[in-house]
């Protein structure tokens, strides 16, 4: 953690204000359950606050959101930094035409959609979700936003039956709360994460 973090008093607040449910969604899951943080607007506020304050200035265009608790702080990040807001959804749920990202979870796989036209090759991006744990999310949406390696674009093509990739520049990645038990954030190959709340011995 930063010594900015370590001092700010809201964040200790803002981490009480988390309720963990044990066995949540299967045996063994210590669920962190961000609805009790959403019940309380000023901790609430305060956790839109310290985003902004990291992100206004740094010339970030898209916040783009994932499904679905990824939307609740996204958009009001969003609101406040001047920058569009770009859902990132589960299978099926946009009308328009989208590009998807296949990804590998703990048991199966799942897979994130976006609007092609919703971002502009070179766009400076900022990833928000509530959490990371295993980091597959995210790297999906990173992988999704990401800039392709022109190098690389006939390998897409003719490996990934895939020539559209959005381009975008990730610029960071923004969670409320990590687990670091789970290692998510040596999956995400050093880009760079910023969390609010680190929660230890409270999964799996
Ligand atoms: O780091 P990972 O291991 O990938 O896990 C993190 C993801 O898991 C949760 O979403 P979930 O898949 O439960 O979807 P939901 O927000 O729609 O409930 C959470 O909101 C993150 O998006
Ligand atoms: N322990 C956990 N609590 C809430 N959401 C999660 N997503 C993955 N693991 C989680």
């Amino acid at each position: 953690m930063s010594t900015y973090r370590d001092e700010d008093p809201r964040l200790h607040d803002i981490k009480t204000k988390i309720r963990v449910v044990p066995n949540f969604p299967k045996p063994g899951i210590m669920f962190q359950d961000i609805t009790t943080l959403l019940l309380d607007p000023k901790a609430f506020k305060d956790t839109i606050d310290l985003f902004v304050e990291r992100y206004k200035g740094k010339n970030i265009s898209v916040v783009a959101g994932i499904e679905a608790r990824g939307f609740i702080f996204g958009s009001p990040i969003a609101l406040a930094i001047g920058a569009k807001f770009v859902p990132l959804r589960k299978p099926k749920k946009l009308p328009g035409k989208v590009i998807s990202q296949e990804y590998i979870l703990e048991y199966g796989r799942d897979c994130l959609e976006i609007h092609v036209g919703a971002v502009e090759p070179g766009e400076r991006a900022l990833v928000v979700d509530d959490l990371i744990a295993t980091g597959g999310t995210l790297c999906a949406a990173m992988d999704l936003l990401g800039k392709l390696n022109p190098f690389l674009i006939s390998y897409y093509i003719t490996i990934c039956h895939c020539s559209e990739r959005v381009g975008a520049e990730v610029v960071e990645c923004g969670c409320v709360i990590e687990l670091p038990e789970l290692k998510g954030r040596e999956r995400l190959n050093g880009k760079a994460l910023y969390v609010l709340v680190e929660c230890f011995e409270c999964c799996q």
